[in-house]
């Protein structure tokens, strides 16, 4: 069986999107994982579906997997990628689309100079809701995990988020304590490990080391995350520019709203393989 995908990417977050509206691919979590080895495979940090929706409600249905193969709640890069992609083989022609995700509707809107805007719901602070296992209604936790002790914020933005404040984002070790808070016991699901450097009233730095990836050039749910617990601590200001290493998001939030994330979305290339 031929399977008909598009490379696609935000910000350097890179995807193989594929339209399970018009075909009917189930891939297993180990086919997911060979797909997505870059040296064996075709290589991305997640892969997308898009499906016919199950509520009349909303547009479509979107389906997101880690490179490990693992189903994940939200992804936002993706979101703004499958937006453009369902405009470009014409699933729709509409300007303004809502989309149902395992967990939450998110609206995507297309606009004139390129740019996709998300509304992405709510940020979850309820600690039982991240999935965090703790007592109190805070976002900033005391950790300790290998003999180490981390200040961290723990938030959802549908998927799990652990964000560190640092003061240098180059040199912040990403790989060794992302790949540590990721797998942290008290995160029951794991989670994606931010670190944040402000660096203005409305600008910051970040990196993410993304839960069944590692780090990626930009995650657009990492910086709704990161944006909302700098803008809670009163270190950040809305609408925040936060630069990852592949780009700029804008991310416009007020507490007790939902948040908007606005940047690119860039088609790579159409290709095929064989299931
Ligand atoms: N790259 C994404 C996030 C993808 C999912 C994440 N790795 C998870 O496991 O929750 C984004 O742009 O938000």
């Amino acid at each position: 069986m031929l399977v008909h995908f598009s490379k696609m990417h935000g910000l350097g977050n890179d995807f193989v999107v594929i339209d399970n509206v018009t075909q009917n691919i189930f891939l297993s979590r180990e086919q997911i994982a060979t797909l997505a080895d870059r040296h064996r495979g075709i290589g991305f940090d997640q892969l997308l579906m898009v499906e016919a929706p199950y509520d009349p409600d909303v547009d479509f249905h979107y389906r997101i997997f880690n490179a490990d193969g693992s189903e994940v709640e939200q992804c936002g890069n993706g979101a703004r990628c499958f937006g453009r992609f369902v405009r470009m083989k014409g699933l729709t022609n509409k300007q303004e689309i809502t989309v149902s995700t395992k967990k939450g509707t998110i609206r995507i809107r297309l606009e004139v100079d390129g740019q996709v805007n998300v509304d992405m719901g709510k940020p979850v602070l309820e600690p039982s809701e991240i999935p965090f296992r703790a007592n109190k209604q805070e976002i900033t936790y005391i950790v300790r995990a290998q003999e180490q002790t981390f200040l961290i914020g723990a938030l959802s933005m549908g998927n799990p988020h652990c964000v560190l404040l640092v003061d240098d984002v180059e040199s912040a070790p990403v790989n060794e304590v992302g790949g540590l808070l990721t797998r942290y016991e008290r995160f029951s699901e794991g989670a994606n490990v931010g670190f944040l450097q402000v660096t203005g009233e409305k600008t910051a730095k970040l990196r993410v080391y993304e839960r069944g990836v590692g780090e990626t050039q930009a995650c657009g749910t990492g910086a709704c995350a990161a944006a909302v617990w700098g803008m809670l601590q009163e270190k950040l200001a809305s609408p925040a520019t936060i630069t990852l290493p592949g780009g700029n998001l804008e991310i416009t939030w007020q507490p007790g709203e939902t948040l908007w994330m606005r940047g690119p979305a860039e088609h790579v290339f159409d290709g095929q393989f064989v299931l």
